[in-house]
């Protein structure tokens, strides 16, 4: 959704009748707590004159109990009603972005650093949440307190008075204004630091093998040790400018006591103001200090608010390129013909074709294999296919329909998909198989783990199909990662269904098991199956030779071998290294002869 006006403004007058209750609640409580300095005025005449007696007493303390416990009921039902609609607004942007950013293509992501988009959800939100919890609410402190507190300064004790003291205090604000941009500035070279010495920390855990081996425990040390003294670096900056901020709002605070001490001792010692005028004077200055250091640093939270709105406005506005588009039919379920015709096509950002004028027919339930050199083209083929980028209007046809007017939930519910990434989620095995949102029963996903050939690795760990998998699957080997992503797309009941590479990281044992239960598995479903090995692929009904984007052969495993091309070159250069792992290998006889010897 394009969003015109900045995010604050629009949800501020959204909310503007809690806002304004926030307002009234919190603006009593600051009435009340400005009726203390003249209960003390009162209280302290009272002594001075000796006129005080204890009833009056007793009276004056209800009013300052009941000034307390006023100030606290309204100032937190003020504080709870501000900062309740602050929190909605930071729940709202933050699914806002996230929908958002679900709706945007895989290519936008290459584009992006994923820590920038980190920033948008969290900092930037923060930023935005601050601006409705403590820059409003002390913006409407400081607006009541200052105001009636020098209302009361200058009306009902001294003008003069409250003008001298009164003088240095813009100071405050605006060093509050200066140095916090400062500080922000050193804090976000700190928290950079710290990001760096984490990510340094995150890659010598995950790459320690290699520093090992290469006996590189030296050379790491060295680079931490730099990167941890730029650390400390950036620390001190900002405890110089944190230590100068704190001691010159201080001086500032200072002076402004001193004149009101000294001028105001002046006027008692003069009878121009009482003692109890005194007292409540300097009362009603402590009040004001915070309020107007506040107004300094609300202006740098503005200003901060500002640039986060932009960004994340601006990320907000990224049009999605892949949506479904002027005249998508309406269909909910495709039988699984496929009709590739002079389909060329080139990544957004780089003019060069990687597919060049592909023409391919695949009848439903029939089964695609493609090989080819690495970069040849054979991803981008099948992600076209899943519109994880846009190919050129009619281009591909499913059922006779140009993909493009199918609609993208309709395209996508068709096909399953095993990418080349074997991609996990941080959460149970039964969860990453069962991904698919149509509620599987447990022998569904025990029968995917089974024809995955994954399911005997399932059983030996601890916790079953109800292990939690770490980050990415990691705690996974890369076989395995592999297995459970092909039982998630062999659990889905689409009519088509997409191998990338997915047999890659299986030993030939399990990689002939899988194909066998595949073949029951994709019986009536169209498949393509992208493959370097051709033991994979030799059974499929068509094959394609993929060279510089180009079809450069295609036929079945026989009509292939008989030409004196690529694939041709693949099997021979595949089954001679066969032969010659198998050569080195020992027979069983040699292997019962050599056990023998050693025992
Ligand atoms: N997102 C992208 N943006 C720009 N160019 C890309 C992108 N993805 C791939 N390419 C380029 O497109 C060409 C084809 O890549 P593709 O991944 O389709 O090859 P492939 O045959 O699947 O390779 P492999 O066997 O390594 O998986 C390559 O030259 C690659 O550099």
């Amino acid at each position: 959704m394009k969003r015109n006006r900045p995010i604050f403004r629009e949800h501020f007058v959204l909310h503007k009748w809690n806002y304004v209750l926030g307002t009234i609640l919190l603006s009593i409580s600051l009435v009340l707590q400005l009726w203390v300095p003249s209960l003390l005025k009162q209280f302290t005449d009272g002594l001075q004159n000796e006129s005080i007696h204890a009833s009056r007493l007793l009276e004056l303390s209800w009013w300052f109990t009941i000034a307390g416990i006023g100030t606290f009921i309204f100032r937190s039902s003020g504080r709870i009603y501000i900062f309740r609609m602050s929190r909605m607004l930071e729940r709202d942007l933050r699914t806002e972005l996230f929908s958002h950013w679900e709706k945007l293509q895989a290519d936008y992501y290459q584009n992006q650093r994923i820590g920038n988009l980190m920033t948008h959800a969290v900092n930037d939100v923060n930023i935005l949440r601050q601006i409705g919890m403590q820059g409003y609410f002390q913006m409407v402190e400081a607006a009541v307190l200052i105001s009636l507190a020098v209302f009361m300064m200058a009306g009902t004790i001294n003008l003069y008075l409250t003008l001298l003291v009164l003088l240095p205090l813009p100071g405050l604000t605006f060093i509050a204004y200066r140095f916090r941009t400062k500080i922000q500035s050193h804090s976000l070279k700190v928290q950079e630091a710290i990001g760096i010495l984490t990510s340094r920390v995150q890659e010598f855990c995950s790459g320690i093998s290699v520093i090992k081996t290469y006996v590189q425990e030296k050379e790491e040390i060295k680079k931490f040790t730099n990167e941890n003294e730029s650390n400390v670096e950036v620390n001190k900056q900002l405890i110089r400018s944190n230590s100068l901020f704190t001691s010159l709002s201080q001086g500032i605070v200072g002076l402004s006591y001193l004149l009101s001490i000294v001028m105001g001792s002046i006027l008692v010692m003069k009878s121009t103001i009482s003692l109890g005028d005194f007292v409540a004077f300097n009362t009603y200055l402590s009040m004001l200090i915070g309020p107007i250091e506040n107004i300094g640093k609300v202006i740098n939270l503005l200003q901060q608010g500002k640039a986060a709105d932009q960004r994340i406005r601006e990320v907000l506005s990224t049009e999605p390129d892949i949506k479904d588009e002027e005249g998508t039919i309406p269909l909910t379920l495709v039988k699984g013909d496929i009709r590739i015709k002079d389909l060329s096509f080139n990544y957004p950002r780089n003019k060069d074709h990687v597919l060049k004028n592909i023409n391919i027919t695949i009848p439903k339930g029939t089964s695609l294999a493609i090989v080819g050199k690495v970069g040849s083209g054979k991803s981008t083929l099948v992600q076209l296919l899943l519109r994880l980028y846009n190919p050129p209007k009619n281009s591909i046809y499913i059922d006779q329909h140009d993909i493009r007017k199918i609609p993208l939930k309709t395209l996508r519910s068709s096909i399953a998909y095993v990418p080349q990434d074997n991609f996990l989620f941080s959460s149970t095995i039964k969860e990453n198989i069962a991904f698919d949102p149509y509620p599987y029963l447990d022998e569904e996903v025990v029968h995917a783990a089974r024809s995955a050939q994954i399911y005997s690795d399932i059983m030996e760990l601890p916790n079953r199909f109800d292990t939690e998998l770490g980050e990415r699957g990691l705690s996974l080997s890369g076989g395995q990662r592999q297995r459970v992503s092909i039982a998630r797309a062999l659990i889905k009941p689409s009519p088509i269904i997409i191998f990338d590479d997915s047999l890659s990281a299986v030993d030939s044992k399990t990689e002939t098991n899988i194909l066998n239960t595949l073949r029951t598995e994709m019986k009536g479903r169209t498949s393509i199956i992208i493959s370097h090995r051709i033991s994979t692929i030799q059974e499929a009904d068509q094959i394609i030779v993929l060279d510089q984007g180009e079809i450069v052969e295609r036929g079945t495993h026989l009509s292939l071998l008989k030409e004196d091309g690529i694939y041709k070159k693949m099997y021979s250069q595949q089954t001679t290294e066969l032969t010659f792992i198998q050569a080195k290998l020992p027979s069983i006889q040699e292997r019962k002869i050599l056990i023998k010897r050693r025992r």
